[in-house]
């Protein structure tokens, strides 16, 4: 990207070093369709990457534990290397909140969000912060949120992580009663960020819908959907995310 022009001559900086985390290879196949040149496999202990320009591609596994240990595999291996990541993108397909992120839509998030873990009391579900521990949210950088969502004109909002599928819409109902701002919620997130802030690196959820979160209906996917728009979506994110610097 060109930082100034002085004297005739054009400063430049290289495009930003992206990890995108997806859950499974066929969503990270999703995203490398969104460019143009053919993906070099990069083996690591425990993880292959795919490298396409100022990308590495990582199918780091579903579920929030997997998806950390996989995505701090990475991580390591680019700091050891000299080599460390601007940004790691958590992406892939969702389950969507009525009505505001429709089955084929893309979000954006702005608070990525542990939703179960913690504790069930006799009055309800205390979040681990309120126990004394650790936390249950990473707040993406807001400048870049902005951005993605002007390139994109996908809504912003909590992306929800959760380590059981919701099934029925009294719990649809509960989460949101709990996260008024969710629009999504899927099962790799906050792994993923847990993984990105022990490494004091910016983090980002994108993610396309592929079902409504309520009750269990399995013939009400579109997997295919999702995964198209995933493409779309990405080949919009691309620039701003490669050209993005935090301040
Ligand atoms: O068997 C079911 O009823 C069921 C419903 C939705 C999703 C699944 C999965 O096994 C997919 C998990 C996978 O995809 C992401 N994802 C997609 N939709 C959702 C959802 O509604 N809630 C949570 N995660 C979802 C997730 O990130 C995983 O990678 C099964």
């Amino acid at each position: 990207m060109v930082l100034q022009a002085r004297e005739g001559f054009l400063i430049t900086s290289s495009p930003a070093r992206v990890l995108v985390a997806t859950a499974v290879p066929v969503e990270r196949d999703a995203v490398a369709g969104a460019f143009a040149s053919p993906a070099a496999e990069v083996r690591l202990p425990g993880v292959t990457l795919h490298r396409t320009g100022a990308y590495d591609l990582l199918a780091a596994g579903v579920g929030p534990a997997l998806a950390a240990a996989s995505t701090a595999t990475a991580l390591t291996a680019a700091a050891l290397d000299g080599t460390p990541y601007d940004l790691v993108v958590s992406a892939g397909i969702a389950g969507g909140f009525a009505p505001d992120a429709p089955v084929g839509s893309l979000v954006v998030a702005d608070d990525i969000v542990a939703a179960d873990l913690g504790a069930e009391t006799g009055d309800g579900f205390l979040p681990v912060t309120e126990l004394g521990f650790g936390t249950v949210s990473h707040r993406p950088p807001e400048s870049l949120v902005r951005e993605l969502v002007a390139a994109t004109g996908a809504p912003a909002g909590t992306v929800l992580t959760v380590s059981t599928v919701t099934g029925s819409a009294v719990r649809a109902a509960e989460l949101r009663a709990r996260h008024p701002r969710a629009l999504a919620e899927a099962m790799e997130g906050f792994g993923v960020a847990e993984a990105a802030a022990a490494h004091g690196t910016p983090v980002m959820e994108v993610r396309a819908v592929s079902n409504p979160v309520g009750p269990r209906d399995r013939a009400a996917w579109r997997i295919g959907d999702a995964l198209t728009a995933l493409t779309e979506g990405f080949g919009k994110l691309a620039p701003v995310l490669e050209s993005w610097e935090s301040a």
